[in-house]
């Protein structure tokens, strides 16, 4: 019999990643955005794909673009919007655009030529219209005018980026110079735009646009939408809800409360009431986003989850009775689809287990995305009464040419005597009674799960197909085991996370099958910080290696990053307040104590951690004489996302971790 070769980074390079799915208004078929890569010329290339939810094989639908994304079926079902970057109709995009095309066939038309493109959209219920989010210069009226800036500014020759915004960058992008995000409504038939926050002061959320920030209503005449309604925008303000009157142009507020943070406005099939999530961020950040509910003839808000030690994921999608919402959340590791009652305010799974990724509903029938550690997103449908049906195939000869090692949970006990999980994924044809070196990947945030889903960046199975077992543990401060867990963390960040660790290692290394001159710890951002943490905090000879991804090292130089007004309410002050305190979770202020071999890797283009954290805990390595190397990207942002840089990244992580093992001189 034919041995199949293992996972590893080019077999993961082979799948295909698919988006978010959109369904026909009768729920038979599916649209979803389809990206697959090209290791070779290192590109990518994204097409639309219809699947039907009866039991037809995927149709390709676009095949003239190269990135056709956000797909959204029309309300009557005679067309398909999307978003690309095309050059065709003697035109090239300069921005993004709206596309239509029909579902049965023929190439896809630009809807109009916007100047300054398009962020995200949604359809109007009458399918004539679509109201979109763009980058505008807010003093300048009219598309013509747009037009005319947007050229100026594509042909200056000036490089500099001046501002006097709190909020001027994001991830890995300046935010547009002069422009903020306002919604429009397109007129397809005639292709006339109307800017609807023109000659106002409104302006979107400038850090969370997507289709879930606004919604329209069921009769079309207003559309809500989350906003900052403080005139200087910061990330640490709390969004208020608004509603437009599309006739009159007036704005309303509908909620407004400087404690609660409120997101994604959803209209109840009936327009009466708006669903949203709302978190006490007066009372503290890291408070989760609970279901609440804006009532129209009352004028007054509840919030309804508050009951439910969960936080609600968004988009929320109101069942046609108009009594429930459907939403994800995460619970111990999973992240199952929920329908929340809302008369008697209960949740109950509507997908038993595993991790959805998106989902959505049209005509009784649901389609979700369904992944695990062990594949990518698949999409199943869940016909009311009967067992999920598969209604993709697009990886499986891929996944099934390339087997891999099974995976499992395990609670110890860790700080505060609390249950901690780990996730242990196997290399494949594990046998016990051998020796395997043991690889801890810790997760970032701090505030979110190594759960049952798959990772493109921190592929499990391409670690355990290397030979590791991979744990990785979900430590205090991670999602999806109730707030006061989350919350654990905060104002004394390292502590319970450092003893969680290492209480897993005790326990990884009871295990006859792991060998403890290799046991070896890599993490990315916050899991970064916990790493260059663990190096100065653990004794030598305990690891043999560390992997430090875009590491935070030094929480006063951290001030440098997109989330700097974020800090204090984490670490308990900001550094001119208290140093000591911030110098006490900063790695930098134990470099002297640092002896662990470390890889250290940055992109230049990361904003959240800017990479001089990666070079300063680089150079300390080295004046230190402490054996490091660095891996640094300059093209690549807080993510490492392109085919080769992502290839090099794996084969400079396993080289790195196959080089050292502890010798008798080191430990244990
Ligand atoms: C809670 S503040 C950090 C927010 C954020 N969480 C979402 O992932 C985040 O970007 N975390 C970084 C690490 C970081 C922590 C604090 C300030 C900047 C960056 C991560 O991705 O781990």
């Amino acid at each position: 019999m034919a041995r199949h070769p293992h996972f590893s980074v080019d077999s993961l390079w082979q799948l295909q990643r698919m988006g978010p799915p959109s369904l026909c208004p009768d729920g038979a078929q599916a649209v979803v955005s389809v990206t697959r890569h090209d290791m070779a010329h290192n590109r990518s290339h994204s097409a639309l794909w219809l699947l039907s939810t009866l039991g037809g094989a995927p149709r390709a639908l676009t095949h003239c673009g190269d990135k056709d994304g956000q797909p959204a079926w029309s309300p009557h079902g005679d067309l398909i919007a999307f978003i690309a970057r095309r050059d065709q109709q003697g035109a090239k995009d300069e921005e993004p655009q709206l596309y239509l095309i029909a579902p049965d066939g023929g190439e896809a038309q630009r809807a109009a030529v916007l100047p300054t493109g398009v962020e995200a959209f949604k359809w109007f219920p009458d399918g004539k219209r679509i109201a979109f989010i763009a980058w505008v210069w807010p003093d300048a009226r009219g598309a013509k005018a747009q037009a005319l800036r947007m050229k100026a500014w594509r042909e200056r020759k000036e490089s500099g980026y001046a501002t006097s915004e709190a909020l001027y960058r994001w991830w890995d992008h300046n935010l547009p110079q002069d422009r903020v995000p306002h919604l429009l409504v397109l007129d397809i038939r005639s292709g006339r735009v109307r800017d609807l926050f023109e000659g106002t002061p409104f302006e979107l959320s400038r850090t969370e646009l997507d289709g879930s920030c606004f919604d329209i209503s069921p009769d079309g005449l207003n559309i809500a939408f989350m906003h900052d309604p403080a005139p200087h925008k910061r990330i640490d303000h709390c969004h208020a809800l608004a509603e437009i009157d599309l006739r009159s142009g007036a704005v309303r507020t509908l909620v407004q409360d400087a404690g609660w943070h409120l997101e994604a406005p959803s209209y109840s099939p009936a327009g009466d009431r708006i669903a949203f999530t709302a978190s006490h961020r007066g009372l503290k950040h890291t408070m989760p986003r609970q279901l609440a509910l804006w009532d129209r003839e009352t004028a007054t808000w509840s919030v309804e989850s508050a009951q439910w030690d969960h936080a609600v994921n968004v988009p929320l999608h109101w069942e046609d009775d108009g009594q429930s919402l459907l939403f994800t959340a995460e619970d111990r590791g999973e992240q199952p689809l929920w329908r929340f009652d809302l008369p008697d305010r209960r949740a109950e799974r509507v997908q038993a287990h595993g991790w959805v990724s998106s989902f959505d509903k049209r005509a009784g029938t649901t389609l979700i995305q369904l992944e695990s550690v062990s594949h990518p997103p698949q999409a199943w449908v869940l016909p009311p009464g009967e067992p999920a049906r598969r209604v993709d195939r697009f990886n499986d000869s891929v996944l099934a040419s390339h087997p891999m090692g099974r995976s499992e949970t395990h609670t110890i006990t860790g700080a505060l005597g609390d249950g901690v999980q780990i996730r242990l994924i196997y290399p494949p044809g594990f046998d016990p009674s051998q020796r395997y070196p043991v690889l801890h990947l810790l997760h970032g945030g701090p505030h979110s799960v190594f759960g049952d889903n798959w990772h493109w960046r921190w592929n499990q199975h391409v670690f355990a197909a290397a030979g590791y077992v991979v744990a990785c543990v979900n430590f205090h401060g991670s999602s999806g085991f109730g707030y006061a867990f989350l919350d654990s963390i905060t104002h004394r960040w390292g502590a319970l996370e450092l003893q969680d660790i290492e209480a897993a290692s005790d326990w990884l290394l009871a295990q006859p099958w792991a060998d403890p001159q290799r046991v070896y710890a890599a993490g990315g951002s916050y899991g970064g910080f916990l790493v260059a943490w663990m190096n100065a905090q653990v004794h030598s000879g305990r690891y043999a290696a560390y992997v430090c991804h875009a590491g935070c090292y030094d929480w006063q130089a951290m001030y440098a990053d997109d989330a700097y007004p974020w800090h204090a309410r984490e670490l308990g002050a900001d550094y001119w307040v208290d140093p000591v305190k911030v110098a006490a979770q900063s790695p930098s202020s134990f470099a002297a104590d640092m002896h662990t071999p470390t890889l250290v890797v940055h992109g230049a283009l990361d904003y959240r951690v800017p990479d001089a954290q990666g070079l300063a805990f680089y150079n300390t390595l080295q004046a230190r004489g402490i054996a490091s190397r660095l891996l640094w990207f300059p093209d690549e942002n807080h993510w490492i996302q392109k085919p080769r840089n992502s290839r090099l990244w794996y084969q400079e992580l396993l080289a790195w971790l196959g080089t050292h093992r502890l010798t008798s001189s080191t430990g244990p």
